[in-house]
C-alpha cells in the first residue's frame, strides 16, 4: 500500500464529477481502499437515477496514477463489454446489490477493458436497466495486469482457482422469473447469479447442470414461517436448522421469520432470535410482532428499522390473554408503521369474540379439535380483516394481511383494493389446499395435526382463495409452518383450546402451490415464480431446478441433489429487508387531500357574551 491512493481519489473528485451526479444526488466517495495499486485500478460510483435505472460512472487508472479514461454511464459501459469483462463487471455490480455499499476488489481481464475505453465504445447508448434496487454506492475494482488466462475470478490472478468460490453453470433450461422465460444458461459464482444469456463458455473449474427440458426458477422465499418459536406453552419443534432443511428440501431457499418480543421488549426478542436462527442453513429474514405498547416499543420499533433490517410489524388481533393487541394499540402501531415506512401485518381473527366462541364450545361439551375450528368461524375472521383494514385506511398506511383462510376475509380484501386501498393478502398453502373434514377425525392426534388459527375451512373456501390467488386479489403464498409434534398437541387432549395452534408447509409449499394452481392452469409458470418468490422480495441468487425438483442452490451451492440433502449448519445469512417505499407511493398524496377535504379548522369570530 502507498500514498498513491490519495492521489487516484483527487483524481476521480477532479475527473470523473460528471459520475456523481446522477438524479442530483451527489455520489460521495467514501472508504475507497486502494488495496492493490499498482496495476490498473478501475473506481466506479454509481447511484440510483430518478426514473430507476442505475447510473454509474468511474475511471480507469494505470500503475502510475495517471488517468487513462473516464466515463459516466455504466449502463453505456456495461453494453460495450464482452466475455469475460461483462461477467467480472456485472459480477461485480451484482455483489454491490448483495452486499449493500460494500467496496469489493475483482481481477478482470485488463486488456479488454483498456481497449474498449480507448476505442471509445463505451459511450454507446443504450437503455437497459443492469440491476435493480441499487441505491447509492461505490464500488473499487482492482485490474490485475494483462492476463493471459482469460476469465479470472477470485483471488488469485491470471487464472488459478480460488478455493473458496462456488462456481456453477446451469445450462440449457428454461429460465423463469416473475414476468418473462426463456431457454438461457444461468452462471453463479459465490452464491451470486453473474449472467443470465445464451451458450456461456466457462473454464474447467465450474460444475455444469444441464438443464435441458427442465424449469430453472428462483429459489422459492415463504414470507411467513415460525421457527424455533415458544407459543402456547411450548416450542415448535423445527428450529432455525431442521425448518430451512425441510424448506431447502422442497426447493425454497429463503424464508422471512416472525421474531416474538420477549415480555413486550423488541430488542430483547430480537437478540433472542439472533441466537436462535445461528444454526441457519440459508438465509432468512425477520418480521417482527408487537404485542404491548408504550414509549420503549415505540423506539424500539425504530431502532429495528434503521439498524436490524426490519421493515414489518405484525399486530395480532387473536389470541386474547397472550399476543393479542386492542383497537387501540392497532391504531398507535398503524401510525408508528407509517411514520417509519415500515409494512404493518395483522394476524386478523376477533380475538374477543374468539374467546366468547370457545367458552361455548367447551359449555356445550365440545371439547375435542373440531372445537377449534367451532369457535373460530369465518365471519370472526372476516370481521377482523374488514376492521383491521378500515382502519389502515383511517390511518391512510398500507396493510399486510397473513394467512387468509376464508371467503370472508379474502372478499374484505377484495373490497378494499378495488376502492384503491392498499391491501396485501397472503395466503398459505393448507389454506388452499385442504378442508377441515381432518378436525372431525375420531383419532385425536390425526384431528389435532390439522389445528391451526385461523382455522383451516370448510370445502369451498379454499377453491376461492385459488381463484382470488389466480386472480391476483391475494398475491402471495406462504406456509405460517409452525409445527409441534404430537406429544406436543396432545397437551390438547380434553380441551382444544391447550392444543399448540400450528400447521406445516414449508417443505411442501412449492410443490403444492405448483401442483394446486399450475398443473390445474389456474396459473402460470411466471406467476408460480411471482406468488411463491418474487412478489416478496425482488432478488434472484437462489435457484432451483423446477417441475419436480431436482436441484435447489442455495447461496451458490447444490444443497439438493439425487435425493440427497447437504444443508449445512450456521451456512445461512441474515437478509435485511428492504424498505417497502413502493407501498408507501402516494401516501402522502392522499394525506393531502384528505387534510385539504376538511374544510376545517372554520375561523369563527370570538364572540364574548
Ligand atoms: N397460525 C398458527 O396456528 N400458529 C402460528 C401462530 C400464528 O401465526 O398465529
Ligand atoms: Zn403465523
Amino acid at each position: 500500500m502507498n500514498g498513491s491512493k490519495w492521489m487516484i481519489k483527487e483524481s476521480l473528485e477532479k475527473n470523473a464529477q460528471c459520475s456523481f451526479l446522477w438524479g442530483g444526488e451527489p455520489v460521495r466517495l467514501t472508504n475507497h481502499m486502494v488495496e492493490k495499486v499498482g496495476h490498473y485500478s478501475i473506481y466506479v460510483s454509481s447511484s440510483k437515477i430518478n426514473d430507476g435505472v442505475v447510473g454509474l460512472g468511474g475511471l480507469l487508472m494505470d500503475a502510475g496514477n495517471n488517468n487513462v479514461m473516464s466515463w459516466c454511464s455504466s449502463r453505456d459501459f456495461i453494453l460495450s463489454l464482452v466475455g469475460a469483462t461483462l461477467l467480472a463487471v456485472r459480477l461485480a455490480l451484482v455483489k454491490v446489490v448483495h452486499f449493500k455499499w460494500a467496496n469489493i476488489s475483482i481481477h478482470l481481464d485488463a486488456k479488454e477493458i483498456v481497449h474498449k475505453l480507448s476505442n471509445k465504445s463505451i459511450f454507446g447508448v443504450a437503455n437497459m436497466t443492469i440491476a435493480e434496487d441499487i441505491f447509492l454506492m461505490n464500488i473499487l475494482i482492482v485490474l490485475e495486469p494483462f492476463c493471459d488466462a482469460g476469465i479470472v475470478y477470485g483471488e488469485s490472478a491470471c487464472g488459478a482457482a480460488s478455493a473458496y468460490l462456488s462456481k456453477i453453470l446451469i445450462k440449457g433450461g428454461t429460465v423463469v422469473n416473475a414476468h418473462h422465460q426463456e431457454v438461457a444458461d444461468v452462471y453463479i459464482e459465490d452464491g451470486i447469479i453473474v449472467a443470465v444469456q445464451n451458450d456461456i463458455m466457462v473454464g474447467d473449474d465450474v460444475r455444469i447442470i444441464d438443464a435441458t427440458g427442465k424449469y430453472v426458477m428462483p429459489g422459492g422465499i415463504d414470507p411467513h414461517t415460525h421457527l424455533a418459536m415458544e407459543f402456547m406453552g411450548t416450542e415448535t419443534i423445527d428450529d432455525f436448522f431442521s425448518g430451512q432443511a425441510a424448506a431447502l428440501a422442497g426447493g425454497t431457499t429463503m424464508h422471512i421469520d416472525f421474531v416474538i418480543p420477549a415480555n413486550g421488549s423488541l430488542s430483547a426478542g430480537y437478540e433472542a432470535y439472533v441466537k436462535k436462527a445461528e444454526k441457519s442453513a440459508m438465509d432468512y429474514g425477520f418480521h417482527m410482532a408487537i404485542t404491548k405498547w408504550d414509549e420503549t416499543v415505540s423506539r424500539e420499533m425504530e431502532v429495528m428499522v434503521k439498524d436490524k433490517g426490519i421493515n414489518s410489524f405484525k399486530f395480532f388481533l387473536a389470541y386474547k390473554g397472550s399476543l393479542m393487541i386492542n383497537d387501540d394499540l392497532l391504531l398507535e402501531g398503524f401510525k408508528k408503521c407509517k411514520s417509519l415506512g415500515a409494512l404493518a401485518m395483522v394476524h386478523a381473527e376477533n380475538g374477543d369474540a374468539v374467546f366468547e366462541g370457545q367458552k361455548r364450545m367447551i359449555e356445550l361439551g365440545i371439547t375435542g379439535p373440531e372445537g377449534h375450528a367451532l369457535s373460530r368461524p369465518p365471519v370472526l375472521e372476516g370481521e377482523a380483516t374488514g376492521r383491521a383494514i378500515r382502519l389502515a385506511g383511517f390511518v391512510n398506511t398500507p396493510l399486510y394481511v397473513v394467512h387468509v383462510m376464508s371467503i370472508d376475509a379474502m372478499e374484505e380484501i377484495a373490497k378494499a383494493r378495488k376502492s384503491g386501498q392498499k391491501v396485501i393478502g397472503e395466503p398459505v398453502v393448507s389454506g388452499l389446499v385442504l378442508d377441515d373434514s381432518a378436525l372431525w377425525d375420531p383419532d385425536f392426534q390425526t384431528a389435532a395435526k390439522f389445528v391451526m388459527s385461523p382455522p383451516i375451512r370448510a370445502p369451498g373456501h379454499g377453491k376461492a382463495l385459488q381463484a382470488a390467488l389466480s386472480t391476483g386479489i391475494l398475491q402471495l403464498v406462504g406456509t405460517d409452518h409452525c409445527t409441534f409434534n404430537s406429544t406436543q398437541k396432545a397437551l390438547g387432549i380434553g380441551d382444544f383450546r391447550k392444543i399448540p395452534n400450528g400447521v406445516n408447509g414449508l417443505e411442501e409449499r412449492m410443490h403444492l402451490v405448483w401442483d394446486t394452481m399450475v398443473v390445474s392452469g389456474q396459473i402460470s409458470v411466471t406467476d408460480f415464480v411471482r406468488v411463491t418468490s418474487t412478489e416478496w422480495f425482488r432478488k434472484i441468487m437462489y435457484f432451483v431446478l423446477q417441475g419436480k425438483v431436482e436441484v435447489t442452490i442455495s447461496g451458490g451451492k447444490v444443497v439438493w441433489e439425487n435425493d440427497e440433502l447437504k444443508a449445512v449448519p450456521s451456512s445461512g445469512k441474515y437478509i435485511e429487508m428492504p424498505p417497502y417505499n413502493y407501498l408507501f407511493d402516494g401516501i402522502g398524496k392522499t394525506d393531502a387531500e384528505y387534510l385539504s377535504s376538511l374544510r376545517a379548522p372554520v375561523k369563527r369570530a370570538v364572540h364574548t357574551v
